[in-house]
């Protein structure tokens, strides 16, 4: 499915308007009724019996306004509360506003009062659903005032909110809070969810998001560009290397993990099984000799190949020649996880990087050996995915990590097109960036899964799916849906306080026997 910013989204609407011949009070009907019946059902459900609806100046104002229409026909009592004089409404909504006092429905100013809102309160004895309609794709400065204080009101109130396409003081670009932020029940966003929808922290605040039709052409929505996409399940079916009946090893790739040191052998050992479980032919893992037979007794499925050490971390200089002649026999690497903060990593890495000749995944202490390095991915031979988290994008980038989560669509984008690798921005709906421009968010996984070690299960599985020849940038994006469902299966069976990387591994041949079989996952548009 594809993510629009607010921008691409209006573009959209102004076509559809133009050139397809749709009066915008026709889009903003069936927004409107979107609203309605989705706030039937939560009424149904709750119990509730009246309906506040809460209007901005502008058009999200106006699909407030007519819905308040639709639950008025539908025998619902409806309250409306203006945040605006009606002489600054937009045009459209200024018709809605007409066409509601005409049907008999009352508004009343938001004074910023509150004895205004204790009266509220008792309204229908306290049992209503409130609709937020203050803010939308408008949304252009940080949230202060009067709006700021009613939309402190509805969080702090009991009643279940529905937001009209995006909970409102959430920026419609970014996902960031504009200094406060509806805490939506259920979000209805129309056409195509916009960035601040699926992107955290924004995601965070619709509650479950729904995506409305509201009647744009088919062939709109299909030749709008977007600036990122979120992968179903089909997609990822469709994407995974298929597995030929008279298939060897061979067929499924080498992949060389170069991973681990005193104190860190389980990140080596968890990248490693998560590539093993993901469906690599051959794995062979580069490691110090000293710590050799740890791999030897935990890794069974998993060739070896012991390297002389260096002095401080890394290997020696005949280590390293050893590390590439296995390289050459490799499809895919895995560089990073658990090589600790020795200096002696960074001739390891800068080793691999200058003779960069098949796809590489670069996790963990190779990313913070790149801080202040960056110069070492200039003219790759082959591809790069770098998998930070923000703290290790903020070290990279030199930017703060508050203003990393504030824009991190943006922020992945431009690190891939500036250092010309693939970004993996992990965190809740990690983005998948591609030097060209190309961006996936990705809608699967859970809190549980912030834990030690999950970052070198993913390690693992984007360098399996590479090995298996996938392209890096879908490889990355797949490895990361797998790796979320994987976190998901986990906390459906043991709860997500519990989940550890081991479970996330455990939890992998499930996620791919459901692919296999093409047995139904819950979407979650939400993510
Ligand atoms: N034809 C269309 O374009 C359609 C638009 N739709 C709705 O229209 C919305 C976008 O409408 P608009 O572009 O009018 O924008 P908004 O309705 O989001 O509001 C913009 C207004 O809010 C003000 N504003 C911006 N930031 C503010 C802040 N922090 N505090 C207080 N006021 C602030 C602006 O000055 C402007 O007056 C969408 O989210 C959607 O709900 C739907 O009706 C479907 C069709
Ligand atoms: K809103």
């Amino acid at each position: 499915m594809k993510i629009l910013t607010s921008q691409q989204m209006k573009q959209v609407d102004d076509t559809a308007i133009r050139e397809y011949m749709m009066p915008s009070v026709l889009l903003m009907e069936r927004a409107a009724m979107a609203i309605a019946v989705a706030g039937k059902k939560m009424l149904t459900f709750e119990g509730l019996s009246g309906v506040l609806i809460c209007c901005g100046p502008g058009n999200n104002g106006g699909d407030g306004l007519a819905a308040a229409r639709h639950f008025h026909e539908m025998g619902i009592p409806v309250r409306i509360l203006l945040l605006a004089a009606p002489e600054t409404f937009t045009h459209d909504t200024l018709a809605n506003y007409h066409m509601a006092l005409k049907w008999g429905l009352e508004t009343e100013f938001y004074e910023d009062r509150k004895d205004q809102l204790e009266a509220l309160e008792n309204w229908q004895s306290g049992q209503f659903l409130i609709v937020d309609a203050i803010l939308g794709t408008g949304l252009s400065r940080q949230v202060s005032g009067r709006a700021y204080n009613l939309i402190q009101w509805i969080n702090r109130h009991p009643s279940p909110v529905l937001a009209v396409d995006i909970p409102s003081g959430i920026h419609g670009d970014t996902g960031k809070v504009m200094a406060i932020a509806v805490d939506a029940t259920k979000t209805v966003s129309f056409g195509l969810p916009k960035v601040g929808n699926v992107c955290f922290p924004g995601a965070e605040y619709n509650g479950s998001l729904s995506v409305a039709d509201i009647g744009l052409p088919p062939e709109l929505l299909i030749k709008a560009p977007c600036v990122a996409r979120r992968l179903s399940v089909a997609d990822i079916i469709d994407l995974l290397p298929d597995r030929p009946r008279n298939a060897h090893k061979g067929t499924f790739g080498s992949l060389l993990v170069i991973a681990g040191s005193t104190g860190y052998t389980g990140a080596a050992i968890m990248a490693v099984r998560g590539a093993l479980l993901s469906g690599t032919g051959l794995i062979n893992i580069a490691v110090k000799e000293s710590l050799n037979h740890i791999f030897e007794q935990t890794l069974w499925e998993a060739i070896t190949t012991p390297l002389k050490e260096g002095e401080d971390g890394g290997f020696s200089a005949e280590g390293i020649k050893r590390m590439h002649e296995q390289k050459s026999r490799s499809q895919a690497v895995v560089a990073g996880p658990g090589w600790g903060s020795g200096k002696g990593w960074s001739e390891v890495l800068e080793g691999l990087l200058s003779q960069a000749d098949c796809p590489m995944v670069l996790d963990a202490d190779a990313l913070n050996l790149l801080v202040g390095r960056l110069h070492w991915l200039k003219e790759l031979k082959s591809p790069v995915i770098i998998t930070p988290h923000p703290g290790e994008m903020a070290r990279l980038t030199g930017m703060s990590i508050e203003a990393v989560n504030n824009n991190r669509l943006k922020t992945a984008l431009e690190a891939a097109k500036q250092w010309g690798v693939h970004v993996v921005l992990k965190g809740a709906g990690t983005i998948i960036a591609s030097p060209d421009g190309k961006a996936v968010i990705n809608s699967t996984g859970n809190e549980g899964m912030a834990k030690a070690g999950s970052g070198d299960v993913l390690a693992g599985i984007v360098g399996s799916l590479l090995a298996q020849g996938m392209q890096a940038f879908q490889a990355a994006a797949v490895a990361c849906w797998i790796h979320g469902k994987a976190g998901d299966v986990a906390a459906d069976v043991i709860g997500k306080r519990s989940i550890t990387a081991v479970d996330i591994i455990n939890a992998l041949p499930e996620v791919y026997r459901r692919l296999e079989t093409r047995e139904g996952f819950n979407e979650n548009h939400a993510g």
